[in-house]
């Protein structure tokens, strides 16, 4: 790893990307309109980039179209679709700094976090995909001795995918990975605030050997480019990670245009249980730590409400309150950073204004600099407050204590979300009814985590619709299924 200085020559060093990708092309916005893409660190404006809007989305939905059309890449064998994602992952860990830089720059992720998790993670999911894609085979049906019925996949078409900030590089590869494996033709939205790896990753991939017009990328907001994705006739599927606000327009526009299929990753409220039994309270602390504030709590699969047992509550709370104090808040740019700025003002005073309200501040509740705010737990009585209801996206935890296993399950499922969950306890009977019983797309036993590339991540409820990433089952998103019924019986062999 590098030191603060070495990081802060390289970022000042780096060449940002300043065009969106269209049919293999560097280009501007049609309207030659543009926005600023800002450090939420310092609140310099890092670059200028193309304002897209609905005129855009056609031309590289048009483009899309007609890369898939014309089979370029949908008609390669899936080995030699292979080869052009393993380069792709390789190019991408050639240029693995550069993308750690750009992405802690222009989402404030620390350095740390993006050198060892966004940026490996990103490849090794690229590479995943593009290992699995020519080991998958289609099926036989269980059919009659005068027929032949084949159950087969094809890559769905043209898919549109709009990305979130707050993992932009790894949200991406999730996406791409399995997307351009199946064989199909992408536009790629990046959430406006973070646009700046989608871009670079899209250069690389013609670098690498992508033919034009496969990933097609347009930068913009979400009215003026979301919206015209969501809507366009062209478009045969749409994978969305973001809000379920926004998630919610997607199946709208779908139902209204050409009924789309739908992909969504949405938002969490996701509850952590400790029961009274746990060995080691120093390592549940450190994991409910890692899962409450990595990435400022910005993590649709953060820890957001930890219910405790009563008899283990003021220890843990203590070994937490120790933990959380070595989270080291400040500059992005520092490798020493566990803390940085949250993405924009705005989302800044979205979380801030939790900090307020009816809960006891346990540790926390400092702000820094308009951006930065630090780890923070607080402790309520009941479950109704607002901190312990809705998404707050920011690294502050809530806390409630509970009498039995009973009770905390059924806290855990009273939510509207159903992501992700955590439950600790050294007793694997409860711990795995526990996680039968709690409704989310992951639980996770004694530790904190999303599994890894073989495992889907979705949710339950109002957390996810429509399929899962990660895993074959991403794949799946992005194939048609055909059935191919072939009639055996007009021969006269005797046989
Ligand atoms: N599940 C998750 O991983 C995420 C959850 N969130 C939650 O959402 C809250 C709000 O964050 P926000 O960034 O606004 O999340 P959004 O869901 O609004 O943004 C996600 C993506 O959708 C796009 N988008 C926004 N509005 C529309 C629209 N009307 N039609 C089509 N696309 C649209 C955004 O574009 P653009 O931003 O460029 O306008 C972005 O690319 C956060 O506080 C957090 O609670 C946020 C991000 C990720
Ligand atoms: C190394 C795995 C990181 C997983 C992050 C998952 C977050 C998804 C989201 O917030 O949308």
């Amino acid at each position: 790893m590098l030191n603060k200085v070495d990081y802060k020559t390289q970022a000042t060093a780096l060449k940002l990307p300043s065009k969106m990708i269209v049919d293999g092309v560097q280009v501007a916005a049609l309207s030659g309109k543009t926005f600023a893409t800002l450090n939420p660190a310092t609140g310099e404006v890092l670059a200028e980039l193309p304002a897209a809007s609905a005129a855009d989305v056609d031309k590289a939905v048009t483009a899309a179209r007609y890369a898939f059309e014309d089979g370029r890449w949908s008609k390669l064998a899936p080995a030699n679709r292979k080869k052009v994602l393993l380069k792709l992952a390789s190019v991408i860990e050639e240029n693995a700094l550069e993308l750690a830089l750009m992405e802690s720059l222009d989402s404030g992720k620390t350095i740390s976090d993006c050198t060892s998790i966004d940026v490996p993670e990103a490849i090794n999911s690229l590479r995943w995909h593009a290992e699995a894609v020519d080991k998958i085979y289609d099926q036989v049906s269980p059919a009659n001795d005068s027929s032949l019925g084949l159950v087969v996949r094809e890559p769905i078409g043209v898919v549109g995918i709009v990305l979130p900030w707050n993992f932009p590089l790894l949200m991406l590869a999730w996406k791409i990975g399995p997307a351009l494996a199946a064989g199909c033709t992408i536009v790629v939205k990046p959430a406006e605030e973070t646009s700046l790896t989608t871009l670079r990753v899209a250069e690389l991939a013609l670098d690498a050997g992508l033919p034009p017009g496969v990933f097609n990328v347009l930068t913009g907001d979400g009215p003026e480019v979301g919206e015209p994705i969501g809507r366009h006739p062209q478009i045969d599927a749409v994978s969305f990670t973001g809000s379920t606000d926004t998630g919610r327009r997607f199946l709208k526009y779908s139902s209204e245009s050409n009924l789309k299929e739908v992909v969504l990753e949405m938002g969490g409220k996701n509850p952590c249980i400790v029961m009274d039994d746990v060995p080691d309270l120093h390592a549940v602390a450190s994991h409910i730590a890692n899962g409450a504030f990595w990435n400022m709590g910005q993590n649709c699969s953060a820890i957001s409400r930890l219910f405790v047992h009563k008899d283990v509550k003021d220890r843990l709370l203590k070994k937490l309150t120790e933990v959380a104090r070595t989270w080291t808040v400040g500059d992005p740019l520092d490798p020493d950073t566990r803390v940085g700025p949250l993405v924009s003002t705005t989302h800044f005073e979205k979380v801030s204004a939790y900090l307020e309200g009816d809960g006891k501040v346990v540790v926390g509740g400092k702000v820094f600099n308009g951006t930065t705010i630090e780890p923070t737990i607080m402790e309520f009585d009941r479950h109704d407050s607002k901190h312990v209801r809705e998404e707050i996206f920011g690294p502050i935890l809530s806390v409630i204590a509970v009498n039995s296993l009973a009770e905390a399950v059924s806290l855990a499922n009273q939510t509207e979300y159903g992501l992700a969950a955590s439950v600790f306890t050294a007793d694997g009977t409860r711990a795995l009814r526990a996680a039968r019983a709690i409704k989310a797309g992951t639980v996770t036993v004694n530790c904190y985590g999303e599994g890894d590339a073989a495992t889907p991540f979705g949710g339950y409820k109002q957390s996810g619709f429509g399929g899962r990433d990660k895993s074959l089952q991403a794949h799946d998103q992005y194939c048609q299924t055909k059935t191919l019924w072939i009639d055996l019986c007009n021969s006269n062999e005797g046989f």
